[in-house]
């Protein structure tokens, strides 16, 4: 199974900052070697557009997926081996979740929030048991993650929330997580 692994990564489509975008690069490139396939939100801009063409520039299978209403502000990828366009967002989340055995996230704005959020409830309530990833080298997260530690206290989140999703600063150690529950012994 790990040899066609489908990992969907969600993240910013704001930044050009260099360090953001060779993380992303990273990844892709990591996906692409690994013989991975990539799903993303479809669009060559920023963190976005760098994982989709490092992946593809290793040799890995893309697929993007896209609500039509963005397809210009987030510059649809259209040399992604497969571009699905939607008519809406909601469809574009359900197909990015059908076609992922992982999810990965990297730094990004509130889109990037939303998409890991919805992936990980979903996971903590037993809708799905795919592993929820957050690659995070840079600290971009560490408020948040302190904030949510902080509620796991006052009993607003549950330690088996938190435990759902596998935090790590280490490329190779988070798309191993995203390999986990697949790997053949
Ligand atoms: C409108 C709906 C849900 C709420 N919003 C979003 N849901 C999913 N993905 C989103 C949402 N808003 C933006 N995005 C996408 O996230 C990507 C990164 O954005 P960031 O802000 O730079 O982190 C980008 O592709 C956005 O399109 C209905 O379900």
């Amino acid at each position: 199974m790990t040899e066609s692994l489908s990992v969907c990564v969600y993240c910013a489509s704001g930044p050009v900052d260099q360090k953001f975008l060779e993380l992303a690069a990273s990844v892709g490139t990591e996906i692409g070697r690994r013989g991975w396939q990539l799903v993303s939100g479809g669009g060559n801009v920023s963190m976005m557009g760098a994982v989709a063409d490092a992946a593809r520039a290793a040799g890995a299978h893309t697929i993007g997926v896209i609500p039509k209403a963005l397809v210009h502000r987030e510059v649809a990828d259209v040399d992604a081996d497969e571009l699905i366009v939607t008519e809406t967002m909601r469809e574009r989340k359900r197909i990015m979740e059908d076609r992922a055995d992982a999810f990965l996230t990297l730094p990004g704005g509130i889109g990037t929030l939303e998409e890991l959020f919805e992936t990980w409830t979903a996971g903590y309530l037993g809708m799905h048991d795919k592993p929820v990833v957050l690659l995070d080298p840079t600290g971009h997260f560490d408020g948040l993650l302190g904030w949510l530690g902080s509620m796991v206290d006052t009993g607003f989140v549950a330690q088996r929330a938190l435990d759902g999703l596998a935090v790590t600063t280490d490329l190779a150690d988070a798309l191993d997580r995203c390999a986990a529950p697949y790997a053949t012994v």
